[in-house]
């Protein structure tokens, strides 16, 4: 199984590059940029990555961003990811980036917009890997938060073909920000939003009816709802489900009992992704074995789900 999952051509669409940001890279850029950790050492931050909900983990989330600051710092925070990526076979990679999480820190645009273009460019004249960019929304703060932003993006916007929304769900639901996924549509991007993570099968409703997405992140309570099931696979929208995450942040508490089968055998285009790899223990194909290994997926289920990633992309090459 491990050959298979390693050989096959896969796309990664649920992926954050600030999730990505690993412990040993973390302190790098401390050391860089002069900023206090409130770690002595690497064990300390591995130990810490003990999560109980979403909100446990967005916590140490934010904080870790803090390091990044030039646009080298996401420029190697990007290239590291996508080296790793092309060596588990990931041929395509539709990232999610938190401009909020910078621009609230006094980032400028240009230094993480640069950085990441400079590796995404790189990376695909050093290790042929296609990389998009898709802008995630910060739910926990207000769309006229969200509409400033975008405005501000629009400056970039030939870098990214997507915009989504994640952070915290339950408590803001998918139609708090129905004015901005409609300038988003209005400019022709790619829409996403994490639902069903957390929040019922209500927020998975919203996504589709008033945000009008074209994936859904995660997706994973939409399975109490059968109509819903049946919607979302008569409109092919893709599920980009993260057992590890799952698993980490307690909302699937054993993975013998995932979601992703019984969304298989409704006809629902699923996918395996690993969220945020360096706090969940594992990239992509970790992610495919772990869940493998938990649904004694077959090796036809496993090729069907690497070709749905690639069927669920945006961009095809
Ligand atoms: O899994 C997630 N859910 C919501 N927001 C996030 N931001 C990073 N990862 C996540
Ligand atoms: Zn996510």
């Amino acid at each position: 199984m491990n050959n298979l999952i390693q050989n096959l051509s896969k796309a990664e669409l649920h992926i954050h590059i600030e999730g990505s940001l690993e412990p040993e890279m973390m302190f790098k850029l401390a050391k860089r940029n002069k900023i206090a950790l409130p770690y002595k050492n690497i064990e300390e931050i591995k130990s810490a990555y003990q999560f109980n909900n979403l909100q446990s983990f967005l916590d140490l989330y934010y904080q870790g961003m803090a390091v990044l600051q030039s646009e080298d710092d996401f420029y190697d925070l990007m290239y590291a990811y996508l080296n790793k990526a092309a060596s588990q076979n990931i041929t395509q990679a539709e990232i999610f980036f938190d401009p909020q999480g910078h621009t609230s820190r006094n980032i400028k645009w240009d230094t993480f917009m640069h950085g990441f273009k400079r590796a995404i460019d790189e990376a695909k004249a050093n290790l042929g890997i296609n990389a998009s960019l898709i802008m995630c929304f910060l739910r926990h703060l207000p769309e006229s938060d969200a509409l400033k932003t975008f405005d501000n993006a629009m400056n970039y916007r030939d870098l990214f073909i997507g915009v989504g929304l994640d952070s915290s769900e339950v408590g803001h639901p998918p139609s708090l920000f129905k004015r901005v996924f409609q300038k988003a549509r209005d400019a022709g991007l790619y829409l996403v939003a994490h639902a069903g993570e957390e929040g019922d099968a209500s927020y998975v409703w919203e996504a589709i009816d008033e945000l009008g997405v074209h994936r859904i992140d995660h997706g994973n309570n939409a399975i109490n709802d059968l109509s819903l099931i049946r919607r979302i696979a008569a409109d092919d929208l893709a599920l980009t489900m993260c057992p590890l995450s799952n698993q980490r942040l307690q909302s699937v508490p054993d993975l013998a009992k995932h979601q992703l089968r019984k969304f298989m055998e409704y006809g629902v285009k699923v996918t395996i992704n690993s969220d945020d790899p360096a706090y969940f223990g594992g990239y992509l194909n970790e992610n495919y074995l772990a869940l493998t290994t938990a649904l004694k997926l077959t090796p036809d289920e496993i090729r069907l789900i690497a070709n749905n990633s690639l069927e669920a992309c945006f961009i095809q090459y």
